[in-house]
């Protein structure tokens, strides 16, 4: 298999890049450590046979070469778990800021359950892998050395060696590559295995009150899922330890055969030529059986590290100044934002049309309360998306005051909008610049009738163990001192009683209205559609254009008025 044809290969050689010295250095010094202990059974085997007046060269051969073997473990021992942590330390920053910088809808279809393994049992199954690297380098050097005095001491015996050595190895490639497919089987169920989880985790109150779900869950799911991971697991190691047990065996035979075949085919040859022979076989099987032990971590490694390589060219933007040191802003401002002509079609499930939105002509002046309604799934959620772009239309574009929004300036354009989705994170600090924003954040929390629950206390909520309804309120809050010019919530009324939610719409909308806000609503709720200047209402990913009309009843009281409560100036250019 060709490099560029492997993913894993070529993510794994550009996390070695940056290190390459100290992996020359590694393999240097483990070069000599492994050269050392070769030539250390050398000096041993001409023990054997050496003469009293040989007993000096000998133990200062013997003791330079220990130290030569402390040196070279050591060190590369050392060189390489420094290796091993810096790329697993580089591996976890950068899977970090792939994910921070994914293109929203890539992150969406790529789903949570998969996700998470990832970014856990796969750079485990490296960081494993990498823990016991330097013994794998160490040992691949010291077989390496043993090889190199087997052809000093006789080449006819070297070769019979290495032929069986490429025999066993080629025996090994084609066991690892069974073992490799078994432990990419294995990864896929263990995603299934994190979905049902998941399921178990938040489905528990469901799952409580349905006994044959529950038990289909269990079995059918759980259990089922885990037995074909141990069974895949089982098989895929039991062909490894078995291609090793017959590695070892094979050593014997080696051993056997050279002790056989030495007196026939070559009876010239010295004892002390046998000797050596069986010394170096018998010392090699240690870091062959190490090499070959290590082959599960390894096939286990390389599998993880082709499913980071597909998360990361998956994951690939191009913005790529996402996580620049945010500029201090200076206060955004907008006069219009405008979709012309957007359209944007999801990736359609097998046999399934896909979802398509627009094409979309919709422009937003300052200060407006504008509410988007339609059916379920007729596309409100899609067009705030592409409205705060989030998602980048695949045709037509986003204009910002008349200039198109491109991947240069898409986050600036972002950062004009405060969002509360409907799935909504809610974060429990505050992160808004000033000693202003305790006392602000209060003044809402009174509002918002929170606080006898919470305060804010260090620059963050006291609690977010709150009803479904009283956290929405606190991301209202978020949503409030941030400051922002447009303002959207998805369905965030929902969630409210009906004295709040009347609140919401009558007041709220109206403080935040009078403050300079542009505010976008996605509603259900039609006894307040009133509450708007300008109702969009969407139909199977239109407009539909016979709908919308503006509400003269707010108009009235529309046009943005002198600011009240913290905002020194209109938001509006
Ligand atoms: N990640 C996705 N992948 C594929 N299709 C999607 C995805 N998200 C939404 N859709 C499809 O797009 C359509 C519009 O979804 P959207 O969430 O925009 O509707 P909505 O009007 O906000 O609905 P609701 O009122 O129920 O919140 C739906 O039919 C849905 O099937």
């Amino acid at each position: 298999m060709t490099t560029s044809s492997n993913p894993g290969m070529v993510h794994a050689g550009s996390l070695l890049r940056p290190y390459w010295k100290l992996v020359l250095c590694g393999l240097v010094l483990g070069l000599i450590g492994g050269a050392s202990v070769a030539s250390l059974l050398a000096v041993v085997n001409s023990g054997l046979y050496a003469g009293s007046g040989d007993v000096g060269s000998l133990v200062a051969s013997f003791a330079g070469l220990c130290v030569l073997i402390v040196i070279g473990s050591v060190g590369s021992d050392i060189s390489a778990n420094v290796v091993g942590q810096r790329i697993i330390a580089s591996l976890r920053k950068s899977l970090a800021a792939k994910i921070l910088m994914a293109p929203i809808d890539q992150l969406e279809s790529y789903r949570a359950h998969r996700l998470i393994p990832v970014l856990t049992k796969d750079v485990d199954a490296i960081s494993d892998f990498a823990f016991y690297f330097p013994a794998f380098l160490v040992s691949g050097v010291i077989v390496a050395g043993c090889l190199v005095y087997l052809a000093v001491l006789s080449w006819p015996l070297f070769l019979i060696v290495a032929a069986l050595i490429a025999l066993g190895s080629f025996a090994h490639f084609r066991a690892r590559q069974r073992g490799l497919s078994g432990f990419n089987l294995a990864r896929r169920y263990e995603d299934d295995l994190q979905k049902h989880y998941r399921t178990i985790a938040e489905g528990a109150k469901e799952l409580r009150l349905h006994r044959p779900r529950r038990h289909h869950v269990h079995v059918d799911l759980i259990q089922r899922t885990i037995e074909r991971i141990s069974d895949v697991q089982i098989s895929a190691i039991n062909l490894l330890v078995t291609t090793r047990a017959l590695g070892t065996v094979m050593l014997f035979l080696v051993i056997g055969a050279a002790l056989v075949l030495r007196p026939l085919l070559w009876p010239d040859s010295p004892s002390s030529v046998s000797s050596g022979f069986v010394l170096v076989l018998l010392f090699m099987r240690g870091p062959i059986d190490q090499l070959i032990g290590m082959l599960p971590s390894l096939g286990r490694a390389q599998v993880a590290m082709r499913r980071i390589a597909e998360l990361s060219e998956r994951f690939a933007t191009a913005e790529q100044d996402l996580l620049d040191e945010p500029a201090q802003s200076a206060g955004e401002r907008v006069g219009s934002i405008e979709l012309r002509g957007v359209s944007y079609a999801f990736q359609a499930a097998a046999g399934d049309n896909p979802f398509v939105l627009g094409p979309i002509d919709l422009r937003i002046t300052c200060g407006e309360i504008i509410f988007i309604v339609g059916e379920n799934g007729s596309g409100k959620t899609t067009l705030i998306k592409l409205l705060l772009g989030l998602y980048v239309p695949h045709e037509g574009m986003v204009l910002r005051d008349g200039v198109p929004v491109v991947s240069d300036t898409r986050d600036d354009y972002r950062q004009l909008f405060t969002t509360v989705f409907s799935d909504y994170y809610l974060f429990d600090t505050l992160l808004q610049p000033g000693s202003q924003a305790p006392e602000i954040a209060q003044r809402y929390l009174d509002r918002l009738e929170l606080a006898h629950k919470v305060s804010v206390e260090n620059g963050a909520f006291s609690t977010t163990d709150l009803s479904t309804g009283q956290r929405k309120r606190l991301a209202l809050i978020n949503a409030w001192i941030e400051g922002r010019p447009v303002l959207v919530f998805d369905e965030w009324a929902a969630d409210q009683d009906p004295a709040f939610r009347h609140v919401f719409y009558t007041e709220l909308l109206a403080d935040l209205k009078r403050l300079g806000k542009t505010i976008i609503v996605i509603s259900h709720d039609d006894r307040y559609f009133h509450c708007a200047d300008r109702i969009v209402r969407l139909r199977d990913g239109r407009v539909d254009e016979a709908a919308a009309f503006v509400n003269v009843a707010i108009a009235g009281r529309g046009g943005v008025t002198p600011a009240v409560e913290g905002v020194s100036e209109p938001l509006c250019n």
